[in-house]
């Protein structure tokens, strides 16, 4: 094994597959056979470097964004100072927020500006390089960190019109510069003060987490530390974003809608905007608001909280004037994880809405239903989630 193709520690094992599932997003990994075409054999385009957007990319009519039908509803904020005056307000706002919206917009939430913009910068300095400083990157086996944004002519699809870059960090417990050094050895324009800033973005996403874990655990009814071993035995990842400049924007999405199989999404987006959320059969744009994040529920939460809350559905619209970048900070319990209601949440007016299984079935069941799919329907979490209901 070279040095560069060393795993960082803790990303092993079943929580390694786990974190397959999820960090892969709505990317979908089949080709036409059924069958992956080795990387070397397939025909590669680029997204950035597409001038007409080919036939086969374009969503299906029904699927297409009507833009003069949007109505303006903004999402849920949330306001983290309330922690110190009003906590009972705060833990009465997020309860709502995750069973009516899966989402809110979290203000005030611990993490500098300074390192945001780093994040986002750096970012923009990843997609910038060549395509084929990018294309080194792409998924081989196993790997913790790789690229994707491209598509080839195998695919039947219609595809994103975006690019990743995909980081797993590995355990919580672990995570520290030997991780972040891992993941980011291949990423050429990256450089140790960027790897500390990373780090130091870590422990802040950490205390986050850790606080909010235990509002929506109160919110529940349960005991405030009932989810906090995620942040032990538990995962993180992350999935870079890139939406480039598109030139027949209408006809297609950066990401067709799908729910984050995760257990619970932290993004932070940049300035231009294009995320959309499902309530109730319409789709709301997500605000872009400087400095703030994005807080969405994933299928993990929803199915472990007997479907009290809400794993949203959302999707990606492209612009044919501006790059767009964000960046997915997801959460994953351990692999062994039941995720069985805990009692407080069944009763006889809230009888068990799913059968038993583990985050490891869960995650599994995802890779097949993806592998699975030859239509032009992009992986839709709420429908597996479905399958599961007794
Ligand atoms: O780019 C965005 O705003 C959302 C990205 C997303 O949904 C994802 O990475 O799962
Ligand atoms: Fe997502």
């Amino acid at each position: 094994m070279t040095e560069r193709s060393k795993a960082p520690r803790g990303c092993q094992g079943g929580f390694q597959m786990a974190i397959d599932t999820a960090t892969d997003g709505p990317e979908v990994p089949f080709m036409k056979s059924g069958t992956m075409v080795p990387v070397s054999q397939q025909k590669h385009l680029i997204t950035a470097e597409v001038d007409v957007v080919p036939e086969e990319w374009k969503v299906s009519l029904e699927d297409r964004p009507e833009v003069s039908t949007f109505e303006y509803i903004d999402i849920p904020s949330i306001d983290l100072s309330l922690l110190e005056t009003d906590r009972a307000e705060l833990v009465r706002r997020l309860r709502t927020t995750a069973t009516d919206w899966g989402i809110c917009r979290l203000i005030n939430h611990g993490i500098s500006p300074e390192l945001m913009k780093e994040v986002e910068t750096q970012g923009m300095k990843f997609f910038g390089q060549s395509s084929q400083e990018k294309l080194k990157l792409l998924k081989h086996g196993n790997g913790n960190a790789y690229y994707t944004g491209i598509n080839t002519e195998e695919r039947r699809h219609s595809l994103h019109w975006a690019e990743s870059f995909v980081m797993k960090f590995g355990l919580w417990k672990t995570l520290d510069l030997d991780a972040i050094n891992g993941c980011t050895i291949d990423w050429a324009t990256a450089d140790d003060n960027f790897r500390k800033s990373l780090l130091e973005f870590m422990i802040g996403l950490k205390s986050l987490s850790e606080k909010i874990l235990q509002l929506f655990a109160e919110s529940l009814g349960l005991k405030a530390d009932f989810y906090s071993d995620i942040l032990e035995s538990g995962g993180l990842a992350s999935r870079w974003n890139y939406y480039p400049v598109c030139p027949e924007p209408g006809e297609v999405l950066g990401a067709h809608s799908h729910t984050d199989p995760n257990f619970l999404t932290i993004l932070q987006q940049d300035k231009v905007g294009g995320l959309q959320v499902e309530k109730d059969g319409r789709w709301y744009n997500v605000q872009p608001m400087e400095g703030t994040l994005v807080l969405n529920i994933g299928d993990l939460f929803q199915i472990w909280t007997n479907g009290i809350f809400k794993s949203v559905l959302h999707r990606v619209l492209v612009n044919g004037s501006v790059s767009r970048i964000s960046v997915a900070w997801l959460l994953y319990p351990r692999s062994s994880q039941s995720l069985s209601p805990p009692e407080e949440l069944v009763d006889e007016k809230h009888p068990r809405m799913y059968r038993e299984l583990m985050v490891e079935e869960y995650h599994q069941k995802v890779l097949t239903e993806r592998l699975a799919r030859q239509d032009s329907k992009v992986f839709n979490g709420q429908n597996l989630i479905d399958s599961l209901t007794i």
